[in-house]
C-alpha cells in the first residue's frame, strides 16, 4: 500500500489540537517528532512531554484527496488558510523486515555477542546471546544497553546470583546467564517484557536458570550482581529497592542516566556504594559500584 506523509511544525501547545485535526480527516496515523534538535528529559507518569517546536506528521493513504484535506486543514483557527506544510511519499517497504535487516550481531567487550535469532553467529567459540527482542527494549544498540553489556563482560559472572531490574528484552539477564550466572530475576513493569524475557531464555537454553516478576511479585533477595537500566528518575525514586537487592560486597550497575544526571544518581548511591568512575557513551552514563561491606 502507498502512503503519503503530511508534515506541519508547529508548538507543542498547537500539536495536540493539529494531531486530532488530521486523525479527524482520515490521518491513518499521527507521530509528533522534535522539529529542531531538542533534548527532552523523562517524562513523570502519566505525563505526555512534547518539544517546543514539534512536528506533527499525519500518515495518509496515497488514494486520499490530499488538495481537499489540507484545504479544509487551513480554514482551522490555529493553522490559517497559508500554513506551511509538507507532503511526501513515503516509500512502501516491509518494516519489520527492514528492522530484522538492519539488526547484526554485535560484539561487547572480550567475550560477549548479541546475535540476531534469525542470523548466523560470527564467532561460534564466543559468548553468543541469540536475541530477538520482540516488542521489548533492549537489541544492544542502544547506548545504555551496550555500556552495562560491555561491563559485564568484563566482570566475574561465574556462579552469581544476578537481578536485571527493568530486564526489557532480556539482554542483560541472557548475557548475565550466558557469561555463567547461577541463577538471575528479571523484572518489569511491562509485561510484554516478561514474555521476551523468557522466550528469548529458551532460546538460549537458560530458561532453568531464570525466574521473571512483575515488580508487585519480586521477591526479597540479596543478590552478588544488580543491574538496573532504567531512567535516572525511578533510578532515584527506587533507590532503596534497587539497593537492597544487592547483597554486602555485591556489584551494582545503573544505566539510562544521561550524563549530567550523574552527579545526582552518584549522590543518591554513594551513601551504600563505593562507586567507580562512570563511563560515557555519546549523552549517556553509566555508574557503577560495590556495595559497602
Ligand atoms: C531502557 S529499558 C532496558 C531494557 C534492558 N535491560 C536493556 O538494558 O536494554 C528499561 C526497561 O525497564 C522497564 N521499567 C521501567 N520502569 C520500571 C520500574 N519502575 N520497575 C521495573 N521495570 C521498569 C521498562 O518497561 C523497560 O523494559
Amino acid at each position: 500500500m502507498a502512503w503519503l506523509q503530511l508534515r506541519i511544525n508547529t508548538t507543542s501547545e498547537h500539536a495536540d489540537a493539529i494531531g486530532d485535526m488530521l486523525s479527524a480527516n482520515g490521518s491513518q496515523a499521527v507521530t509528533f517528532v522534535d522539529a529542531k534538535d531538542t533534548p527532552m528529559y523523562e517524562p513523570k507518569p502519566g505525563e505526555v512531554l512534547l518539544w517546543p517546536d514539534t512536528q506533527v506528521v499525519g500518515l495518509f493513504d496515497a488514494s486520499d484527496d490530499m488538495k481537499r484535506i489540507i484545504d479544509r486543514l487551513g480554514k482551522a483557527r490555529v493553522l490559517g488558510a497559508d500554513f506551511k506544510y509538507k507532503l511526501e511519499p513515503l516509500e512502501d517497504k516491509d518494516w519489520e523486515r527492514e528492522w530484522m535487516d538492519n539488526f547484526h550481531p554485535m560484539q561487547f567487550g572480550e567475550r560477549l555477542w548479541i546475535c540476531p535469532s534469525w542470523r548466523d553467529v560470527p564467532d561460534p567459540n564466543a559468548v553468543n546471546v541469540m536475541l530477538d527482542p520482540g516488542l521489548a527494549f533492549g537489541t544492544g544498540t542502544h547506548p545504555t544497553t551496550a555500556l552495562c553489556l560491555r561491563w559485564l563482560d568484563g566482570i566475574d559472572v561465574k556462579d552469581k546470583t544476578v537481578v536485571d531490574f527493568g530486564c526489557g528484552s532480556g539482554i542483560l539477564a541472557l548475557a548475565a546467564l550466558k557469561l555463567g550466572a547461577k541463577r538471575v530475576i528479571g523484572i518489569d513493569i511491562d509485561p510484554q517484557a516478561l514474555q521476551a524475557t523468557e522466550e528469548n531464555a529458551r532460546r538460549n537454553d537458560v530458561a532453568s536458570r531464570l525466574d521473571v516478576y512483575l515488580p508487585e511479585n519480586q521477591p526479597q533477595i540479596e543478590a552478588d550482581i544488580v543491574m538496573a537500566n532504567i531512567l535516572s528518575g525511578p533510578l532515584l525514586e527506587l533507590q532503596p529497592v534497587i539497593a537492597d537487592f544487592c547483597q554486602a560486597d555485591g556489584l551494582l550497575v545503573l544505566s539510562g542516566i544521561l550524563a549530567e544526571q550523574v552527579p545526582k544518581i552518584e549522590a543518591a548511591y554513594r551513601t551504600q556504594f563505593t562507586l567507580d568512575k562512570s563511563a560515557i557513551d555519546g549523552e549517556w552514563a553509566r555508574v557503577s559500584g560495590k556495595k559497602h561491606p
